[in-house]
């Protein structure tokens, strides 16, 4: 059983400076790079940005489900012990009952060979060896039941479902050991879009009747607007801003924010925007900001320096040197980027 979260207002998971860095030929790659995050209990705190981000592995560097060699600094607070450095087998005896995790592909996660009822055996006793078979199968068709699997299946095996119904039962496998924090990483990609929502719902329901904190990583807005009460933007492995999601989508105050958000409603209508230009690299990150290459706001400070974090009302963050306080920008670095600067910043 997942350890109760002692004080509902603190969070359940605090990361702290989070740095993963993969090991590739041409140097490392900040893939993550000095992440903050809370996520409080009940809370669902979605992870969007463009693809190559770092989204899926700010949410393995959080598991310690990291390749040999990945570099790993920071801390990841689980009620108050830090995950980075605890030895392998204590991490995994971990997940599953406190550390729950969904990713995509279910089929390459069910064993062919067992029937639904075997994988549930499996995972329960190895965390809960006490359980008889009958409570064992109590606590499975609840777990079924809750994600819209009727008992009838229980005996079937995974070819015998639907890529949904599949998906269906991993959630399922992930909720019977009732984890404390749920990271859900693309869930619902390669469902069709009943599925999707169904899904959705759940995790939503879950959060409500078990007081699970959900990281649910996906690049689709709309299930972010849906499902999660946070959101976290990414961009080149940093959070740039992270607020209230319906006061992040519907004021947005970074411009990568805004520009993502004006790209995904122009899918739904069927204009054309999308962001010109393209993620920076992770290896030679450009100086200063690292969106300041297709930033339409950029300013000259924008390709010099970093732009510091700044906190606004209500649990939200930023980091944009528009919103730098007053006399934070030096004189004349608050002018607009030349367009001849921007392209020359781009390709350095
Ligand atoms: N094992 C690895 N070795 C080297 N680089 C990697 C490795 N895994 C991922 N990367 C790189 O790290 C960066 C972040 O990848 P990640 O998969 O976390 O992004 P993402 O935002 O989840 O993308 P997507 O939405 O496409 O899943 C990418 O540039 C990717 O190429």
């Amino acid at each position: 059983m997942s350890t109760p979260n002692p004080r509902p207002d603190t969070p359940v998971v605090s990361v702290r400076d989070l740095r993963v860095y993969y090991g590739t030929p041409k140097g490392p790659a900040r893939a993550v790079d000095r992440v903050s995050l809370d996520i409080r209990a009940g809370e669902t705190l979605g992870v969007v940005g463009e693809s190559g981000s770092g989204k899926s592995t700010l949410g393995r560097g959080i598991l310690g489900l990291l390749p040999e060699g990945t570099g790993l600094a920071g801390e990841v607070l689980y009620q108050g012990q830090n995950l980075v450095g605890l030895p392998k087998d204590e991490l995994r005896k971990m997940r599953g009952p406190e550390l729950g995790l969904i990713f995509q592909e279910p089929m390459t996660r069910l064993n062919p060979l067992l029937r639904i009822q075997e994988h549930f055996e499996e995972t329960l006793r190895q965390h809960h060896p006490k359980l008889t078979k009958d409570e064992i199968r109590k606590r499975a068709l609840n777990a079924l039941g809750r994600t819209g699997i009727p008992p009838t299946r229980y005996k079937q095996y995974p070819h015998e479902f639907s890529g949904g119904m599949r998906q269906r039962i991993m959630i399922a496998l992930a909720l019977v050991l009732e984890p404390t924090l749920l990271i859900a990483d693309e869930p619902t990609t390669a469902l069709d879009v009943i599925v999707e929502a169904q899904i959705i719902r759940l995790l939503a329901d879950l959060k409500r009747t078990s007081g699970t904190a959900v990281m649910l990583i996906t690049h689709n807005l709309g299930i972010v607007a849906e499902a999660c009460d946070r959101v976290a933007v990414m961009y080149g492995g940093k959070i740039v801003e992270e607020g209230n999601a319906r006061q992040v989508f519907a004021d947005p105050q970074h411009p990568y924010t805004r520009e993502l958000l004006a790209s995904t409603i122009a899918l739904e209508t069927r204009e054309l925007h999308t962001i010109p230009g393209v993620p920076p690299s992770l290896i030679t990150p450009p100086p200063g900001c690292l969106f300041h290459p297709r930033c339409p706001d950029a300013m000259k400070i924008c390709a010099a320096l970093a732009p510091p974090e700044e906190h606004l009302e209500g649990r939200r963050r930023v980091q944009c040197w528009r919103h730098a306080a007053p006399g934070g920008i030096p004189a004349g670095q608050d002018a607009p980027l030349e367009r001849e600067e921007i392209s020359v910043a781009s390709e350095a």
